[in-house]
């Protein structure tokens, strides 16, 4: 059988469910075999499938997360644009099947969709009922603002039901990113970055201003418990051992949530918003999958096949369920409606609802810039310099901004 390679980046819960999936895939046929390799975070993997490909030792597909959509549009010749791939090995291929906002997010300005749509999610709220029970709290109603939010975590910690308030995953994208879509505000000018490369970042905002400034305050008085950089690899844990009361972070921890936060009770909410703003919609994370040259005809129709069953409704409905990513496409979405899922499932829309809130506006479409892996160091950097008091919140915002757009001129001066 003709073999074709998957990196990946799916840890634990989600790195199994994936593993089985092309076991499933596997089976189904035999005249090609997946083989799954877990390469790490999401830069990691992105960073090693660079490397690869300079070496001529790339996989077919690689997983990227959505901030590096930018780098791989304009990464031309390493790329097989997937609407040409699935053209060319005869496959079917149509972009309306899948969601809107997904879509719209993978295709270029000629409107063709260039990676396939695996697993997007976006930040939603978890929180412990129980904490909120014992602290004389609803446990069926989450908060709403942030100024709930920091009314509820300063009654759960008086009370002694949890020790922290809350924590989140991802400053970069649950903290400014989304925060800033959900709050209607700019990530950057020119749609941001959708409409071109002159784009520059506009994440210094008042609103964000007053975010981070909360957050260094929260911090300091352990209302708010930091995650660490990147995706926050201490944030799950301070929630599963119910350290802190909510937590903030991907649809798809949705997954580790359920195998791991044994001795309470789980809610789900949406992401909570400053009261004097209207919340508009969130926007996805997560990533697709990108297939990369120099693979030979009989791979490339392997890969078509592959996609072409991921995407079944049947598979897409069952990674969908157990993740909490998105489910990609109509026909997923419609199966779980038909198999009584959300009903059975209490929280399990919550994420699809937030996204859909209101139609999106150019503030909150989601955000294409080059250079983008390498800027989400950058925030994660300048929010260590607030936490550690080096920098007001104003002062780390600008520094990133002026960061931020230093990295976005040499990426336009590199792809012009
Ligand atoms: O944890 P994920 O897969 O939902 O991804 C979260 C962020 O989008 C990564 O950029």
């Amino acid at each position: 059988a003709t073999e074709v390679t998957w990196w990946h980046a799916m840890g634990g819960e989600l790195g199994t469910k994936l593993e089985e999936i092309v076991a499933g895939y596997n089976a189904s046929q035999s005249d090609y075999v997946v083989t799954p390799v877990y390469k790490g975070s999401y830069a990691e993997t992105m960073t090693a499938a660079i490397a690869a490909f300079r070496a001529g030792e790339q996989p077919e597909i690689v997983q990227v997360f959505e901030v590096g959509t930018g780098t791989m549009m304009a990464a031309k010749g390493a790329v097989y644009p997937v609407y040409q791939l699935m053209a060319d090995m005869g496959a079917e291929f149509n972009p309306a099947d899948y969601l809107p906002t997904v879509v719209g997010y993978y295709t270029d300005t000629e409107g063709n969709m260039l990676s396939m749509p695996f697993n997007s999610s976006t930040p939603i709220l978890y929180y412990n009922k129980t904490a909120f029970e014992k602290a004389g709290l609803h446990p069926n109603t989450p908060p709403a603002t942030w100024e709930d939010l920091e009314a509820y975590s300063r009654k759960i910690m008086e009370s002694g039901a949890a020790s922290c308030g809350f924590t989140t995953g991802w400053i970069s994208w649950a903290q400014l990113e989304n925060f800033s879509a959900w709050h209607n505000q700019p990530i950057g000018t020119l749609e941001n970055g959708f409409g071109g490369l002159d784009t520059e970042l506009t994440v210094n905002g008042p609103l964000q201003v007053k975010h981070w400034e909360n957050l260094k305050k929260w911090q300091d008085e352990g209302v708010f418990s930091y995650g660490g950089p990147g995706g926050g690899a201490d944030a799950p844990a301070t929630f599963y051992t119910g350290e802190c009361a909510m937590y903030m972070n991907s649809s798809a921890s949705r997954a580790g949530v359920l195998a791991n936060a044994k001795d309470f009770e789980v809610g789900f909410g949406m992401l909570p918003h400053y009261a004097d703003v209207q919340p508009q919609n969130s926007i996805i994370g997560g990533a697709t999958l990108w297939v990369l040259q120099g693979a030979d005809e009989a791979q490339y129709k392997g890969v078509a096949d592959f996609f072409t069953y991921l995407s079944s409704p049947e598979v897409q409905a069952g990674w969908h369920q157990f993740s909490g990513y998105l489910p990609i496409t109509q026909a997923a979405y419609e199966l779980g409606q038909s198999q009584g899922y959300y009903e059975a499932n209490p929280g399990s829309d919550v994420a699809i609802k937030q996204m859909t809130l209101n139609p999106p506006t150019e503030n909150s479409k989601g955000l294409r810039f080059g250079n983008y892996v390498q800027i989400r160091d950058v925030i994660d950097q300048e929010f260590q310099a607030l936490l550690s008091g080096d920098k007001s919140a104003q002062q780390a915002l600008d520094d990133l901004v002026s960061r931020g757009n230093q990295m976005l001129r040499d990426f336009q001066a590199a792809n012009q």
